[in-house]
């Protein structure tokens, strides 16, 4: 009879059709994501790309994902975390939402030695991409927004979700509210702040993705002049930071004055090869308020408190462990693989005579393909070489004409792209 009962009530939710709806709205907000997020639709391709050539070697140079194993001196520390929880002198259960002190000090002390952050300012979480959006919920709906055009795609589309967008405007690709700061070759990647009309938030990435390009220190002293002339707020992504080669600024709390305007957004995933691993950090400081002088540390406390309950503490012993000299030390010698492959692939785009731009300062080559569509260049380079690359266009319409290339992989994978890329490109006739 049970069986039966169900059967009916399956056949009955069949006949009409309306009954299987609730009678909640959708959001307008959601509605308003009209385009899928880029790295799920990489990923789609891919995996078509793989049914239509099943043996195909493809090689994964799109979606920004470290290759290299863990050092062992980390992961060690993670199981051992792990090991302990098993023993009840080990066992722990919810620690502080902010993270645990000794790492919100460490990491207070290796990235902002001299900058005057205090570890109480540092707030551990689950990865930046998790905490872009917490920092949205810092701000009403109301907030006006900036994002340097290309970039990386989660400061739009989190300020869509938020509703502080407007509507996509078809014959341009860009939301109506938001200011699209161009970054171009021609202006050194940095944008003409002379021209950019005042917003509450700057989103602003540097190391940048995709262009893979560095801020240096005047360039981000003219952004922080600019953003305390009109009171904004900077939002600083520097998930890349240990890539930099060349001297530019690893933090925005570098440039003097920073600290009451920015925020800033970092990450152990691409240093410390934890993007499965999920572990990451915001700087608040205490001296960043909204325009009634309360100081929005306060209310991002609360939202850390009320919508997330802190990192794994098996996660943070290996973020820990990560900031050991030893653990340091492992890690940069990873970081250093992926900069040789950087290296490798810009000569071979190089070598065909084509403009390369980034690459130095971050595991991202921008590659441009000028009067071609990226995402026509996308398919011609995965149907000839089954190399996945990331079309431009997918980080705005600043990206159009241009395809990133990401230079996490092994050496071998790296070296075989290299060959494709040199004895396929040749023959492509780009227009
Ligand atoms: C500028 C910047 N800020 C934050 C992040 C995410 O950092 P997190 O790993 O959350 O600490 C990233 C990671 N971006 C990659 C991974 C993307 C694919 C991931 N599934 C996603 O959907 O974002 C890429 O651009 O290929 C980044 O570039």
């Amino acid at each position: 009879p049970k069986t039966k009962l169900l059967v009916e009530s399956l056949k009955g939710m069949k006949e009409n059709k309306n009954d299987q709806w609730t009678k909640v709205m959708r959001s307008v907000n959601m509605e308003n994501l009209r385009t899928g997020y880029l790295f799920p639709e990489i990923s789609r391709r891919e995996y078509e790309h793989s049914e239509k050539y099943p043996d195909a070697k493809i090689i994964k140079l799109g979606i920004g994902d470290t290759s290299e194993p863990i050092p062992d001196c980390i992961a060690s520390a993670m199981a051992k975390q792990a090991m302990a929880l098993s023993t009840v002198e080990g066992y722990s259960g919810y620690g502080d939402e902010q993270g645990e002190k000794a790492l919100r000090k460490r990491i207070a002390e290796k990235f902002y030695k001299n900058m005057d952050v205090k570890w109480e300012e540092v707030f551990v979480s689950d990865g930046a991409q998790c905490d872009i959006s917490r920092v949205q919920m810092l701000f009403g709906s109301h907030v006006t927004v900036a994002v340097q055009n290309p970039s990386f795609p989660a400061y739009i589309d989190s300020s869509v979700i938020f509703g502080r967008a407007g509507n996509l405007q078809e014959q341009n690709g860009k939301y109506e509210r938001i200011v699209y700061m161009e970054c171009t070759p021609q202006n050194d990647f940095f944008p003409d702040l002379s021209n950019t009309p005042r917003t509450d938030i700057i989103f602003f990435c540097s190391p940048n993705n995709p262009t893979g390009t560095a801020a240096s220190a005047s360039q981000l002293r003219r952004l922080v002049d600019f953003a305390t002339a009109n009171g904004s707020i900077i939002v600083y992504d520097s998930s890349y930071a240990a890539y930099i080669s060349d001297g530019s600024p690893t933090s925005i709390f570098q440039i003097p004055g920073a600290k009451q305007v920015a925020i800033e957004i970092s990450s152990f995933s691409k240093f410390a090869g934890f993007t499965g691993v999920r572990l990451g950090w915001t700087v608040v400081p205490k001296e960043l308020s909204y325009s009634n002088g309360f100081p929005i540390v306060k209310d991002y406390d609360r939202i850390v408190c009320t919508c997330f309950n802190g990192a794994s503490n098996i996660v943070q012993a290996g973020g820990l462990a990560c900031l050991s000299t030893e653990g340091f030390q492992a890690v940069s010698k990873v970081l250093n693989h992926y900069k040789e492959n950087a290296k490798i692939l810009i000569e071979a785009f190089r070598g065909l005579g084509m403009e390369v731009y980034g690459g130095e300062n971050a595991p991202y080559l921008w590659v441009h393909f000028p009067g071609s569509s990226s995402w026509e260049v996308f398919a011609e380079i995965l149907e000839k070489t089954h190399i996945l690359t990331i079309p431009g266009r997918g980080f705005g319409p600043g990206g159009e004409s241009y395809i990133r290339v990401s230079s996490f992989g092994h050496r071998q994978t790296i070296l075989e792209a290299s060959k494709r890329l040199t004895s396929s490109l040749r023959k492509f006739n780009f227009n």
